[in-house]
């Protein structure tokens, strides 16, 4: 009954498997030479084409017991029966060129940005362990000093420490406390978010609690704890006369011995723009999107000698879609890009949180949210250039003008340059040096169609951030130069061209578009009268319904799965 047993276990596994294990080989000796075990003939058809195979044993009582399942041997490598050695080795994987491909193509798009891979590590790992380890602060634990700010989502105060000795409790040193009146919880989740993943990034964010009311009614507060990084903001800096050479002692510790002029000014400007970048770099290539950039929410850390991102209020993250809701409309104008949402209207909610992550490369690829923040860096860029643009009321004006020009920046320069003041024009001369580099960059990043615009990354590595400028560019940066300029065109006039081109050599007898044909092609509108069309359209019509009602409701399912996500996260109230 041994075999009997054997056959049972053996359910499923292919021959080869089967026979390695505890068979004897004399047990087994087939009847006929092709027939692996006697007595029976497999059910196998001769080309090969069925995967169900039979297999059974003359047991004592000539009873046959069992049968296996496995594909045949026409298509898998079932070697001599007999004989081991000729049976295929399992010795491990066999790469092959669409096994490579596939899995550098899964590497690819698990590590694409925002980051599938990391996001789901930081998740259900990182998040975890901080969750374990986080200290335990009360409101009472600080002391609060002076107001340092109030704006839409809270009150922010500079504090200390009521016991500085205490035990657990964060290093000297002053703090930066937020009472949140608005999505104190999303703030805190963003700031652990970047600590975790880009620190430099942002303030130094220590800790953040849900506070009970002292009457024990209502929700309780969220309060945020920042480390102080200094005095003051980019805008405080921008707004005195001495800028940027103000910063320049600042940023390197001493004054640069070279004669106040253009040449030192731009190369000042230069710095905070690559520090800028690349704080927002951080923050991007982890999937957040601040929404917020302004030179009011860019700190100078006197620690560390660069700027940081502050207030995170707005942003949103869009690796496990926590404050993404596409309806939403939350920016200053002042300094936002012309469309309104950084996501498709056409897109739905995000979905629960491990869903969103897995899919958060495609959606970052079709909207490149991220190009939002550029517009507004853009703008930042401008003003550091520009000191006539630095007042508010200036700034809302370039605005007006600059949508009147539709948001083409050359057609600004054009309108404005000629009647241009002293300051302006000294403006686009220091814009101009090395070749007009930095207009170059400049317009780069303020263009009306967020897919036009550069990326943080790209703009980081544009020659502008070359110290010797464009005469010292090696051949391989000089390709990169001439690979951003083609990125950056705008192929839309090139279409066009193409579509006159067609329409000017097109007839019918040569096979091309006449302008009528062309036409058509432009606006396809339907035809009235026809049947066919009204009734092609009312399907169409009634599918759009259904689409948008399911997602609606999806929309409705995945609030309340979120909220209960959502709460494993959120620190409880102390
Ligand atoms: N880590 C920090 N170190 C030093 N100062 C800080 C820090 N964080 C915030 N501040 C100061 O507090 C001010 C207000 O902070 P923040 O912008 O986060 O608050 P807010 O209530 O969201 O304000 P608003 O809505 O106007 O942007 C900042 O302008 C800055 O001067």
């Amino acid at each position: 009954m041994a075999a009997a047993g054997g056959v049972a276990l053996g359910l499923g596994l292919s021959s080869s498997s089967f026979l390695s294990g505890s068979y004897k080989r004399s047990s087994l000796k087939p009847k006929s030479s092709n027939s692996a075990f006697g007595g029976r003939r497999r059910k196998e058809s001769a080309a090969g084409s069925t995967t169900t195979r039979a297999a059974a044993w003359p047991l004592p009582d000539d009873l046959f017991l069992a049968v296996g399942v496995g594909l045949p041997c026409t298509v898998m490598e079932c070697g001599d029966i007999i004989y081991r050695s000729t049976l295929p080795r399992s010795d491990g994987l066999t790469v092959t060129p669409p096994g490579l491909a596939l899995a550098l193509a899964t590497v690819s798009y698990l590590w694409a940005t925002p980051g599938v891979a990391p996001g789901f590590f930081d998740m259900f790992v990182l998040a975890f362990l901080e969750r374990l380890f986080r200290p335990s602060f009360r409101r009472d634990d600080f002391v609060l000093g002076k107001k340092l700010g109030e704006g839409a989502f809270g009150v922010v105060y500079k504090a200390s420490l009521a016991d500085p000795k205490a035990a657990s409790k964060p290093k000297q040193g002053d703090l930066v406390l937020k009472k949140a009146t608005e999505y104190g919880a999303v703030e805190i989740w963003m700031n652990e978010r970047v600590r975790r993943a880009c620190a430099s990034s942002c303030a130094e964010f220590v800790y953040g609690f849900l506070e009970k009311k002292s009457q024990g009614k209502g929700r309780g507060e969220y309060w945020l704890i920042w480390r102080f990084e200094g005095e003051e903001t980019l805008a405080d800096l921008m707004l005195s006369k001495e800028f940027p050479y103000n910063v320049e002692t600042k940023i390197l510790g001493e004054v640069q011995d070279l004669p106040k002029g253009l040449e030192r000014e731009n190369s000042i400007i230069q710095t905070i723009m690559r520090q800028l970048l690349f704080a927002l770099d951080g923050l991007h290539s982890t999937g957040i999107v601040h929404r917020d950039m302004k030179p009011q929410n860019v700190i100078f850390s006197e620690g560390s000698r660069t700027f940081k991102i502050i207030d995170l209020g707005a942003a949103t993250d869009l690796r496990v879609g926590i404050n993404y809701i596409p309806k939403e409309f939350l920016l200053d104008p002042r300094y936002a890009a012309p469309e309104q949402y950084i996501m498709s209207t056409q897109t739905p909610s995000a979905p629960s949180a491990p869903v969103a992550t897995a899919l958060s490369p495609v959606l970052w690829q079709m909207n490149l949210p991220d190009r939002f923040d550029m517009y507004s860096v853009g703008l930042i860029f401008l003003q550091m250039a520009f000191p006539t643009l630095r007042p508010d009321s200036s700034l809302i004006q370039f605005n007006r003008q600059l949508k009147r020009c539709e948001y083409d920046l050359n057609a600004w320069r054009a309108s404005v340059e000629p009647r241009a003041s002293q300051e302006l024009r000294r403006g686009f001369e220091l814009l101009d040096l090395d070749e007009g580099i930095g207009w170059e960059l400049l317009t780069s990043m303020v263009r009306y169609k967020a897919r036009q615009r550069t990326s943080a990354k790209a703009a980081l590595a544009h020659p502008y951030f070359n110290r010797e400028g464009l005469l010292g560019l090696s051949v391989m940066q000089n390709l990169r130069l001439q690979f951003f300029r083609a990125t950056q065109k705008d192929y839309s006039e090139a279409a066009k061209w193409v579509i006159k081109l067609m329409a000017r050599s097109g007839t019918q007898t040569d096979g091309g578009f006449t302008e009528a044909q062309l036409q058509q092609m432009r606006e396809i509108k339907p035809r009235k009268g026809s049947t066919q069309r009204n009734a092609l359209a009312s399907i169409l019509r009634l599918q759009r319904k259904i689409v948008s009602t399911l997602n609606e409701s999806m929309d409705d399912l995945n609030r309340q799965r979120k909220s209960l996500w959502w709460s494993r996260w959120i620190p409880r109230e102390e």
